[in-house]
């Protein structure tokens, strides 16, 4: 693979017949059209370039595909009324999304928003961020500055063809031939950079193959895109590596578990509403950090959204198990990093891998909002999250602000694809109770 030299910057995206005869000029053959399902994996139409004045009107898709499970299998059609008639759902361009991915030089991503009947459609993750962020602006008139931090796995097949862990050995922080045996990281690095949205910092994590990629902090919309391309780049990397990513929150029993931590401040005017001059947090920082921890049960469903997440949370490791808030300690389910002034910002410590970031910054989003219009004081101890998707779903089937914000259709669906998956799990002989209980009783 190699990486040429993409001026991200010169495109000047528009339905023109000027920005396609850049593309051909470009050699750019194929369009990819984008948007999150509700986990928060790349879903899309290839289309070829010619195609772009077309693609102005939108690209349909059966809504249905939007209300599926992690398998692909959509939710039971009469329960929800609205899916009755498998109606279409439109995907609109962002332009001003499109890159060319350095490993596909001639392709064009485009992320999109999915609308229905001419309006956002709540099954669409980046439509519900924008439209936590624009609750946000026009009760508060604040603005959403966000950034995530995904870890992950890397595995590849041993000899025998089982799954192992793509190193053996080394130690957190380096970023050697014992942490990177093949320089695969490096390499998958290198192209990240190169698709230009804000790639920051790769190190190893605690565990051996396991890895984190940084983003630089944007509008949260830009945020969220980018920790979405970020994970669906490093899947497709790591294939042309001839290896796995895997963005589970806890894939080996004696490992560490993979975060998805949010870093997140508000704005107005150009000025971050969650510093002081004197160097401390404002009411506002006080309030947001509250709402969170108001709301920690219900944006579980969001931060820890597999039956899997929950071994993460088991006390092990730097994750959470309270509500606790904290100045510069990584133990905390919310962290106050050190910096301030205009870096001032909370760190929300619950989120994993598998998290989708567009709908766990729209819910961190929504309960800041009610936090800060509530007045609400936060509690250094915080109290027991969740122990189980099962908990959270029901915390979030409860929660009259999520309920209205992320709209009564979603959170329908969505209960109902995640309770799908705690009564699969339920009903699952897993090989722990095999091992243990095969001799034992
Ligand atoms: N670097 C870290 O903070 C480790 C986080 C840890 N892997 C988790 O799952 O929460």
């Amino acid at each position: 693979m190699t990486s040429p030299a993409i001026d991200q910057e010169a495109l000047r995206p528009a339905f023109d017949a000027d920005f396609l005869n850049q593309l051909l000029a470009r050699g750019i053959q194929v369009i990819r059209v984008i948007h999150s399902d509700l986990f928060g994996r790349q879903r899309g139409k290839q289309y070829p370039v010619k195609s772009l004045l077309h693609l102005e009107g939108g690209v349909a898709y059966s809504k249905m595909a939007n209300a599926e499970d992690l398998m692909g299998v959509p939710v039971d059609d009469k329960e929800f009324p609205s899916l009755a008639t498998h109606p279409d759902l439109h995907a609109h361009l962002d332009l001003q999304t499109a890159f060319v991915p350095p490993w596909e030089p001639d392709s064009l991503w485009v992320l999109s928003r999915l609308s229905e009947h001419g309006r956002p459609s709540e099954l669409c993750p980046r439509s519900q961020l924008t439209r936590a962020n624009e609750i946000l602006g026009t009760t508060l008139g604040l603005d959403a500055v966000a950034a995530g931090e995904p870890e992950f796995y890397l595995f590849r097949n041993d000899a025998n063809g089982s799954s192992v862990p793509y190193a053996t050995n080394g130690v957190s922080y380096t970023m050697d031939r014992i942490t990177d045996p093949d320089g695969a990281v490096g390499r998958i690095h290198r192209q990240l950079i190169g698709m230009d949205i804000g790639v920051t910092v790769v190190n190893r994590e605690f565990s051996p193959g396991q890895f984190e990629i940084n983003l630089m902090h944007d509008e949260v919309l830009g945020a969220a895109d980018s920790a979405f391309l970020l994970k669906s780049g490093i899947k497709e990397l790591a294939i042309l590596e001839g290896m796995e990513a895997n963005f589970m929150a806890k894939p080996v029993t004696e490992e560490e578990g993979s975060s998805l931590h949010v870093h997140l401040s508000l704005w107005k005017g150009g000025e971050n509403v969650f510093a002081t001059p004197e160097g401390g947090l404002s009411p506002e920082a006080l309030w947001a950090i509250a709402g969170i921890q108001a709301h920690a049960a219900a944006i579980m469903a969001f931060a820890a959204p597999t039956v899997n997440s929950y071994k993460r949370l088991s006390g092990a490791g730097l994750s959470p198990r309270t509500s606790n808030w904290d100045e510069d300690n990584r133990f905390t389910f919310i962290r106050i990093p050190a910096e301030r002034g205009r870096a001032t910002r909370l760190e929300l410590r619950a989120g994993d891998a598998s998290a989708s970031p567009h709908l766990l910054m729209a819910a961190m989003l929504h309960a800041a909002g009610d936090g800060i219009r509530r007045g609400l004081t936060p509690d250094a101890a915080g109290v027991p999250l969740p122990r189980s998707l099962e908990e959270s779903v029901a915390a979030l089937e409860k929660n009259e602000v999520f309920r209205d914000g992320f709209g009564e259709e979603f959170v329908g669906i969505y209960a109902a694809l995640k309770r799908r998956e705690v009564q699969g799990f339920a009903a699952a002989v897993t090989d722990w109770e095999w091992n243990l209980y095969r001799r034992h009783s």
